[in-house]
């Protein structure tokens, strides 16, 4: 199946007006297009009258799919539930056939139910005869029955490649699939396979009990098994004794790779050979070769483990792990009960090196002062500084603030909040869209922009930030160049915003206070640079104003 060429099917209907077509000329390029069989592309495009051409574009495209065929796992460690999340990572749609529903924790397997073959099938055929499935994935087969239907099911509808995971016994020792099974494996699944994915007891079941034991041993089984005629054989090398690294052997029927990846430390292991399979399926789901697509897999593997090594899910030996690496970062933002609480925006801090650098203060010093003088916000605005080196800062300031529950952002670099897991971003007008940041950094995080007009006021709600920098309200050396609204714009922009609003530019203790008089609601706070940071005692300069804020907000009330 797999390697079979694809064609790409790209139906274009475009409707250009005569004069438009003449004056501008007009050509669609579709560079480097890795678009898979029965892919569908349909572009349309409209063009109403030769001066000012509106485009509208509709497109679809059909997303690479798995199916799975496995058992469910109550824990969600393995099985069906491993396999979701693991397509869900790779960025690939993922169905499901459920051959049976096992009572399953950290502990082991305390019960399983066969789903009856009929129902198999039924599943099987709902989700084949409807949806484009590029690669089927198989994990716990129970009985011989299903996997006739499988291989049935197989024939009436083919798909690009067939991932047999040959699930026997679960990490805990439980036996998930009996010997009856192993025969439907060699006669029926092995000569379909276009990989095979055994661990070295599954190996040895399929070679009726040969040993193996070293790297040697499973270099010979990975050749047998590519002889009973799976196309590709990945013998997994994780229970080998001995060994420092996670040694695998790939055989494509010509070469043999020995793969090696570091040996993880962790009891969190429960669900890493469907998790392995399902990324093969995936990658090649997408497009990949089977090599790359192993390459990758196991790539993934190691990392969701490396990231999971301390993440503690139930009582018993075999932890499951972090498919999408999140949940570490939810249990660090548990301090925080409201990703964004509009007064937050009080008292803003927002950094400068050049400030930091006059008056020999780190970053992190420098925050920490801000935060232990009052600072209900801080955004890093760190222009001039090596990527490296600002992740590195903003990982430290992230600590400090974390501890006293004060979110801080980042300025324009939606790459550096995302590699320190930042609270969010502040971007402006010439940053990247907001849109696009909600994008990449998803609902939870705070997005602030830069607006001096109601009309950017109305754009930023639409997609989708969480409050606006409104400014300057005065003059500012600050930043070069940059037009004053005074206290009537922002006012203007206060009125028409539908978001929060934090004011900016030139604002320091003496003249703090008439800008929190101009009463209107939305107005949650100032933002300053040099009133705080161009000082030599930055935790002094935050006190004094915080107390100006304060009695201000005080006086409106
Ligand atoms: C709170 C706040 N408001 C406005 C700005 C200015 O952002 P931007 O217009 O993108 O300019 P730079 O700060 O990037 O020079 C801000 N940083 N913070
Ligand atoms: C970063 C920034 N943005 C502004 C805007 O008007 O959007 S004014 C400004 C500089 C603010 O620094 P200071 O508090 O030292 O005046
Ligand atoms: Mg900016």
């Amino acid at each position: 199946m797999w390697g079979e060429g694809f064609s790409l099917n790209i139906a274009v209907s475009l409707s250009v007006p005569q004069g438009f077509r003449q004056s501008k000329g007009l050509s669609l390029v579709l560079v480097n297009s890795r678009i898979n069989r029965n892919k569908q592309t349909r572009i349309f495009m409209e063009m109403q009258g030769n001066e000012s051409p509106t485009t509208s574009y509709q497109s679809t495209v059909n997303i690479p799919h798995v199916l799975t065929v496995a058992g469910s796992d109550s824990g969600a460690g393995a099985g069906i539930q491993a396999d979701l999340k693991a397509c869900a990572a790779r960025g690939v749609y993922c169905s499901t056939v459920i051959t049976a529903v096992t009572a399953q924790n950290t502990i082991g397997v305390q019960g399983v139910n066969v789903v009856p073959e009929d129902f198999v099938a039924e599943q099987m055929k709902s989700v084949l005869s409807d949806m484009h499935v590029d690669v089927v994935k198989t994990g716990m087969l129970p009985s011989i029955g299903i996997v006739k239907i499988l291989h049935q099911h197989l024939r009436e509808y083919p798909v690009r490649a067939l991932v047999v995971d040959p699930v026997m016994v679960s990490t805990s020792g439980d036996v998930l699939a009996g010997p009856s099974v192993l025969a439907g494996f060699r006669e029926e699944l092995l000569p379909m396979a276009d990989i095979i994915t055994p661990n070295l007891k599954e190996a040895s079941a399929l070679l009726d009990g040969v040993k193996i034991k070293t790297v040697s041993d499973m270099r010979s089984a990975a050749k047998l098994l590519h002889d009973m005629g799976a196309r590709n054989v990945l013998v997994k090398g994780g229970d080998l004794p001995d060994s420092l690294d996670a040694v695998d052997i790939f055989f494509d029927g010509e070469h043999l790779y020995e793969l090696r990846s570091s040996r993880i430390k962790t009891r969190n292991t429960h669900g890493t050979g469907c998790t392995l399979a399902s990324c093969i399926a995936a990658e090649l789901a997408k497009g990949a070769s089977m090599l790359e697509a192993v390459k990758v897999a196991k790539c993934f593997v190691e990392t969701a483990l490396d990231y999971s090594k301390e993440i503690f899910i139930g009582n018993g030996p075999q932890g499951p792990f972090d498919h999408l690496m999140k949940l570490k970062s939810n249990a660090h933002n548990s301090g925080r009960q409201v990703r964004f609480n509009p007064s937050d925006l009080f008292l803003y801090a927002v950094t400068d090196s050049g400030m930091n650098r006059r008056w020999g203060h780190s970053i992190s010093d420098a925050v920490k002062a801000a935060v232990q003088g009052g600072a209900t916000i801080v955004q890093l605005r760190e222009k001039d500084i090596e990527t490296r080196d600002f992740v590195e800062a903003a990982k430290s300031c992230l600590q400090i603030c974390r501890a006293h529950g004060v979110p801080l952002l980042i300025n324009d670099r939606i790459d550096v909040a995302l590699a320190c897991d930042a609270d969010g971003v502040h971007i402006g007008q010439s940053d990247m869209p907001a849109r696009t940041a909600r994008a990449l950094l998803g609902p939870e995080k705070i997005i602030g922009v830069s607006c001096k007009t109601p009309e950017q006021a109305e754009q930023a709600w639409i997609a989708g930030a969480d409050y606006i920098g409104c400014g300057g309200v005065y003059p500012t050396h600050t930043k070069a160049n940059n037009l004053t609204v005074g206290l009537d714009g922002l006012k203007t922009v206060c009125l028409a915003s539908k978001l929060p609003v934090v004011a900016i530019g030139g604002i320091k203790v003496s003249n703090a206070r008439p800008v929190m008089e101009i009463g209107v609601p939305n107005l949650k706070g100032v933002a300053v640079v040099s009133a705080i940071f161009d000082s030599e005692c930055v935790l002094t300069e935050t006190r004094k104003l915080h107390a100006v804020l304060t009695e201000a907000t005080a006086a409106v009330k």
